[in-house]
């Protein structure tokens, strides 16, 4: 099943199974949208990433940036970062997120891709330091970009736009049955900032 039409009723699942994810839409208008891309281009403490892979430190040319509560720390790809405080704008998008789906965050991850020639493989956000079955909000702005999923199982795949503003919702079983990528494409220019908003669990403050 392939859906390259995103579906913005926020209440249908679109995985057949094993998990659901719901897109919203563009939750914020055309001029707040175009604000709070620039506000993140421009002020969120962007790093490169580093990985390590077989033992090996791999640098990615996308950006990244952890912010929480104060005191998190967080391992992923066998690196640990630890979370900045929260700023006044991700404070503010993270009050109207927990609104809009209900769902409550302490943390956002997110990512700088500079053009469509960066993207991220596939993986599942299930590391230890996250919520069992916990929430992850997916906050879009800027370049348009297509979105994946793929059954670990039966490889069936899903797939949608995440427009500029827009809100996607992974939960339930989501991270333990699919994986999900951004897959890179030559024909996208423009960067895309995106937030995902999680809950961390059993942190030492
Ligand atoms: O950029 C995206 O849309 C997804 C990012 C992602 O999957 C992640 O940060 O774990
Ligand atoms: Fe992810």
């Amino acid at each position: 099943m392939d859906l390259f039409n995103p579906e913005t009723d926020p209440t249908t699942n679109l995985l057949p199974k094993d998990g659901t994810v719901n897109y919203y839409g563009k939750l914020f208008d055309r001029a707040s949208s175009d604000h709070y891309c620039d506000v993140l281009l421009n002020t969120i403490e962007w790093k490169n990433d580093e990985a390590v892979i077989f033992g090996k430190l791999i640098i990615t040319k996308r950006k990244v940036a952890w912010y929480g509560d104060v005191g998190f720390e967080y391992t992923y790809s066998n690196t640990t970062k630890k979370a900045l405080p929260w700023t006044a704008d991700l404070l503010e998008l993270k009050a109207i997120i927990e609104e809009k789906t209900g769902e409550t965050f302490n943390s956002c991850l997110l990512n700088l891709y500079h053009s469509g020639e960066e993207g991220m493989a596939w993986h599942s956000d299930a590391e230890k330091d996250l919520k069992k079955n916990g929430a992850i909000a997916s906050v879009s702005f800027g370049a348009e970009r297509k979105f994946a999923f793929k059954h670990k199982e039966s490889k069936e795949t899903v797939s949608l736009v995440l427009e500029h503003g827009s809100v996607l919702v992974m939960k339930d079983t989501t991270q333990t049955h699919w994986l999900h990528r951004l897959p890179p494409t030559k024909t996208i220019f423009k960067p895309r900032v995106n937030l995902t908003f999680r809950t961390i669990v059993d942190y030492q403050p």
